[in-house]
């Protein structure tokens, strides 16, 4: 399984360029996470951070008990070896064909054989679709071959950390949905710990976990999908649907007097410049049929009903509504007597009911959580009835 990313009050500045200030998150382990803003706003400048290609001011990034902002170049290089990098443009080498490029960390990085990096070379081409196209050159293919390249040659080293800057760019509608059920594929197969930076809607509706956003030099909000996607928070709502009106600006934030205009504007009847408003928890892709199942379904859906009462309503609703029909009744029968023990003592016996879900039970102090909200109508859009602000949640 992939390890946790910890990552504490982290700033990050240029000269006195401030990027962003105070940013603390967890990418819980093995699951698929996004991060969303606008341009300019500091995600590739996160990312690299993260891998401590650049050096924060202030803050920790934790992982395996090391701080990469601190640790020694000796820490530093095995902690490296843990992740797996997707840039935004491959960054294949040019002279290389996509054998050797994906060979490449292989023979940097290990003593393996020729015989077993070819065995895992082939390997990665085939999960990532490429298999036919080894001995062509970076200049030859596509785009999106380009991209599937980058991610096979991620893949090489098993990383337990996958981060990938904007997958989708440069890649149409249709081959962004392939590369989108490639990452869902992709983590049920190696469970690894994904952070995907991107602004297509459509993937951060459909394939993370957890979603964070930052805006203003700011992380604004982290936590389950479902609180971002049933938020009504005015940048978040303009951003999910590619909205002109809205705080988020051209080049940067905007001010009141332009956000007024805009309104006029639009009561006047002129287009946002969107073509839909989608709103609430859209369905999350699931793995190919034949693919294993994605053990971080199981292990978020534990983690997640155990901060239930700590999220916005909207996203409770959410949240509730995304069960199945079974775990949804285990989860009501465990809601009435969680409730009924309140009622009663101060501390119930063991009350876990779903499968896997032991965090169900009374936390260690014996403390119950708040009552859970009423189960909602199945099919229920959450986020449409109840809308409501939503508290940043930054550790999911
Ligand atoms: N090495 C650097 N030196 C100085 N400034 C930098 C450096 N790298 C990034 N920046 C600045 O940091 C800011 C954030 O850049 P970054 O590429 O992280 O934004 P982003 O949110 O990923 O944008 P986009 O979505 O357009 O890719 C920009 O103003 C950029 O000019």
């Amino acid at each position: 399984m992939g390890v946790e990313v910890a990552v504490e009050g982290l700033s990050k500045s240029f000269g006195r360029q401030s990027i962003w200030r105070d940013v603390t998150l967890t990418l819980p382990p093995g699951e698929v996470s996004a991060l969303l803003g606008p341009s300019g706003t500091g995600k590739s400048v996160f990312l690299k951070c993260l891998i401590g290609l650049l050096k924060p001011e202030r803050g920790s990034v934790i992982i395996n008990g090391v701080n990469l902002c601190t640790c020694s170049e000796r820490e530093m290089y095995e902690i490296r070896k843990l992740f797996g990098v997707l840039f935004q443009d491959g960054a294949l080498f040019g002279s290389m064909n996509l054998f050797d490029n994906v060979a490449f960390p292989l023979r940097e990085h290990t003593r393996k054989s020729e015989a077993e990096i070819k065995r895992i070379v082939f390997e990665k081409l085939e999960l990532t679709g490429l298999q036919g196209a080894e001995t062509k050159l970076p200049g030859e293919i596509s785009g999106g071959m380009r991209k599937r390249a980058g991610l096979a040659r991620a893949l090489v080293l098993d990383p337990e950390i996958i981060l990938c800057d904007e997958p989708d760019s440069g890649l149409d509608p249709v081959r962004t949905a392939y590369l989108s059920q490639l990452l869902i594929d992709l983590n049920a197969q190696i469970d690894a710990t994904i952070l995907i930076v991107t602004h297509n809607i459509n993937l951060a509706r459909t394939v993370p976990d957890n979603i964070g956003m930052l805006f203003r030099k700011e992380l604004i909000m982290f936590g389950p999908r479902e609180v971002l996607l049933t938020s009504d928070e005015p940048v978040v709502e303009q951003f999910l649907n590619g909205r002109r009106f809205g705080p988020i600006g051209m080049s940067e934030e905007k001010d009141q007097a332009t956000m007024a205009a805009e309104a006029a504007h639009q009561e006047a009847g002129h287009s946002d410049g969107s073509n839909e408003d989608v709103r609430g928890v859209v369905p999350q892709i699931e793995p190919t049929p034949g693919m294993p199942a994605r053990d971080a379904v199981r292990r978020r859906r534990n983690r997640v009903l155990k901060i239930l009462d700590t999220l916005p309503e909207s996203a409770q609703h959410g949240v509730l509504a995304s069960l199945s029909a079974e775990d949804l009744g285990r989860y009501d029968d465990w809601a009435r007597r969680a409730a009924q023990g309140r009622m009663n003592t101060r501390h119930a016996g063991p009350v876990a009911t779903i499968p896997g879900v032991s965090t169900l039970d009374p936390d260690a102090t014996g403390r119950m959580h708040a009552p859970p909200p009423p189960l909602p109508h199945r099919g229920a859009r959450p986020g449409d009835e109840h809308r409501q602000r939503p508290r940043p949640e930054a550790r999911p």
